[in-house]
């Protein structure tokens, strides 16, 4: 199942430097993990935003809930999530 999902991150400015620090290179780490097992399929900034779009390829609804659950920024994120299906006229045979 494909997700297209919009996380806009706001972090607190009351945490250090290296309370940031750490939450991002855990969130690199992670989404870097994701991306080698094919779950996060794409991985894009939105330009002049701190926010990025997302493509997930996961099994269900529940999957994808914990796998956002599990990212450090988490608590820190605006998250929407769009469900996608394949479009008649995509060229692309794995867009399912
Ligand atoms: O910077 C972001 O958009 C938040 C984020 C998601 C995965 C990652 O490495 O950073």
């Amino acid at each position: 199942m494909l997700f297209q999902v919009r996380m806009d991150v706001s972090i607190p400015a009351h945490l250090s430097e290296t309370e940031v620090n750490d939450l991002k290179s855990r969130e690199k780490a992670l989404a870097q993990q994701l991306q080698q097992s094919g779950k996060w399929r794409h991985l894009w900034r939105i330009a002049g935003q701190y926010a990025n779009t997302s493509i997930f390829d996961v099994a269900s609804n529940e999957e994808l809930h914990n796998l956002l659950l599990s990212l450090p920024l988490y608590p820190f994120m605006q998250i929407e999530v769009t469900p996608l299906c394949r479009h008649p006229s995509s060229i692309h045979d794995d867009d399912r």
